[in-house]
């Protein structure tokens, strides 16, 4: 039961999509901002890459004496102590790579954990007017880009932007032709990194497909985000999208290991293209045209450089991506979701008879479908006053675009109100908590649109823990094949696999295995045979007493022994009364029931 919580006055009505703020496009003030959790990894990182910078900048003293040391013997000392050094400060370069890279792949789960919560709970409104393959891509390759920032920009940036520059003008200054063979050097050593990080290959397409996964996942959840919050299975669905995101938090693992080993190999080979540099510049010295001096410091500014440049490349490009992504991550995180602050307790059930729902003077509109808003004006709902009884049967009729979704719309609370009043058992529905009020209605929507996966995780939506022998009842019932084959069978992305009848029975047997107080049917009959029908109609007449069922249908066929009906046309109820009786009063039923033959 949830807590009564002491406040007289009733929510203001939050128009989906209102709270918006568009953030300006991030730099790196924002990206800063965010990566403040990984600040630790990134001081461990730049403590691995200046300690590696150290001894690379050692090394130009120990190639001078090595230099001048050949002419009295081979000085296998020095030679030993400076690969040594080499070796120990390319394995410094590879730990800052490994753990600029782990914390990339942490950064990218945390993100995409807090994303997928997020979006899971943004109000319908505002899901309906995004593009459902947009808000995926902003979750998985977004994310994706954005890390970069933190596994290969910013400390990298720091490190290598002044160090290459200073480098090169030395370097020229120094001596041309040695910065011309130092330039093919180093496009050597970008070829050779490039053929090795060629085998990181398998592993990268094990994290995309992990990405891919995730996104077909959340996809499927966005589309039928009604029925899963209507089945109060938001946190469930978005409990399984998060262990995709794990997955590829493993695969990313698998890249930053084979990319430490890259950049380890990377820099141990510009090391010993270095040797080649060395070479060249003494035969210089012989011909006179460099001091040892010279070729000395040349070299040392070689070694400051070379490493850096090998990844500097697509560094500023791939910042420049990044901030677009972290600008798109943002403006969803600055969307309000929907709020779910209960004011007060969800009433005691009703007696049979007793309005579950009533409606004083409801009014409701769509906000704005187009930038302009020219077809924002119309109302979808005006003026509804109405009662929905317990324990009986009520059907909404009228023509296509009359109001009748968007009134089960208001009842599920996917949208609030324009104006007026909505009751649950007397209680505004506004002062109630969402997932209670969804938790106590089975809704079928319109279309009946399935969940890819089984027939079984379909049925087990609305009633997590049911035993197979009653979803093999609820099977039964519908006239679906009651077998453990036909439970685990695909549905296919949507039902596609399933005929539009199947869909509907198993949307209804899905309803039905809930077993709520209240079932909320929007044209569910649509597609089925009149023989599926009438099985359908004797399910819910035996239903009749202990739930409350409203029941939408274009065929009047399905609704002519309801215990009441409600004739709705523009917005407006019309008429309500019984079959007979409102053949008598009103002429839209009358047409209606005459252009269906039943009268
Ligand atoms: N998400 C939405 N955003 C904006 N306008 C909408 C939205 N859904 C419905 N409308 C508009 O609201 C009005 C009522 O639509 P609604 O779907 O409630 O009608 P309906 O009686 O259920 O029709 P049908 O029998 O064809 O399903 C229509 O004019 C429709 O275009």
């Amino acid at each position: 039961m949830t807590t009564v919580v002491a406040q007289e006055t009733v929510p203001p009505d939050v128009t989906p999509g209102s709270g918006q703020a568009a953030p300006q496009v991030a730099g790196f003030r924002q990206a800063l901002a965010l990566l403040r959790p990984y600040r630790p990894s990134m001081v461990v990182a730049f403590a691995f890459g200046a300690a590696s910078t150290v001894l690379a900048a050692l090394q130009p003293l120990l190639v001078s004496s090595t230099v001048d040391g050949f002419a009295g013997g081979v000085p296998y000392g020095a030679l030993g102590l400076m690969f040594a050094l080499l070796v120990a400060s390319a394995t410094l370069n590879g730990l800052e790579q490994y753990v600029l890279q782990r914390s990339g792949e942490r950064f990218a789960f945390d993100t995409r954990q807090r994303l997928i919560r997020h979006v899971y709970r943004l109000p319908i409104g505002v899901l309906e007017r995004r593009e459902r393959g947009d808000l995926v891509s902003r979750i998985t390759t977004d994310v994706s880009q954005t890390r970069s920032i933190l596994s290969s920009g910013l400390v990298e940036l720091a490190t290598s932007l002044i160090t290459v520059l200073v480098s090169i003008v030395m370097m020229a200054l120094i001596d041309w032709v040695l910065l011309a063979l130092a330039a093919l050097a180093i496009f050597v050593v970008i070829v050779a990194v490039y053929l090795i990080g060629r085998r990181t290959r398998p592993a990268g397409l094990r994290a995309q497909n992990a990405v891919g996964d995730l996104a077909t996942v959340v996809t499927r959840a966005l589309g039928a985000i009604r029925t899963i919050r209507a089945t109060v299975s938001t946190t469930r669905e978005a409990d399984s999208a998060v262990e995709r995101a794990r997955e590829a938090l493993d695969a990313g693992f698998a890249v930053a290991r084979l990319r430490a080993v890259v950049q380890t190999f990377s820099g141990v080979a510009v090391q010993l293209l270095l040797v080649a540099v060395v070479a060249a510049g003494a035969i210089r010295v012989a011909a006179g045209s460099l001091t040892i001096g010279q070729l000395s410091a040349f070299i040392m500014y070689l070694l400051l450089m070379a490493t850096p440049i090998t990844v500097f490349g697509g560094l500023v490009s791939l910042l420049g991506e990044a901030f677009g992504s972290l600008t798109r991550i943002m403006e969803i995180q600055a969307m309000e979701p929907e709020t779910d602050t209960p004011l007060t307790a969800l009433p005691a059930r009703t007696t049979p008879g007793e309005p579950v729902f009533t409606l004083r003077d409801v009014s409701f509109r769509y906000p704005r479908r187009t930038e302009n808003g020219s077809d924002g004006e119309a109302w979808a709902l005006r003026n509804v006053t109405l009662d929905f009884p317990g324990g009986r049967t009520t059907a909404v009729v009228g023509p296509s675009g009359a109001g009748k979704s968007t009134l089960f719309a208001l009842l599920e609370r996917f949208h609030d109100v324009t104006e007026g009043e909505i009751g649950f058992l007397g209680e505004d529905v506004r002062r109630l908590s969402r997932d209670e009020l969804r938790g106590q209605i089975s809704y079928v929507e319109q279309d009946a649109p399935a969940l890819s996966g089984t027939v079984r995780d379909n049925l087990l939506l609305g009633a997590h823990t049911a035993s197979r022998e009653r979803c093999l009842e609820a099977l039964r019932r519908v006239n679906l094949p009651a077998t453990d084959d036909f439970l685990d069978a695909q549905v296919g992305e949507v039902g596609v696999l399933l005929s539009g009848g199947e869909r509907q029975r198993l949307a209804i047997a899905r309803a039905f295995l809930a077993d709520a107080p209240i079932l909320l049917l929007d044209e569910v009959t649509s597609n089925l045979d009149s023989n599926n029908e009438k099985v359908v109609q004797d399910v819910l007449r035996a239903k009749d007493g202990t739930q409350s069922i409203i029941v939408i249908a274009h065929r009047l066929s399905t609704v002519v022994a309801a215990d009441s009906i409600i004739v709705m046309e523009n917005g407006r109820v019309v008429a309500q009364g019984r079959h007979e009786e409102l053949l008598r009063i009103s002429p839209l039923y009358r047409e209606l029931a005459h252009n269906q033959l039943l009268a």
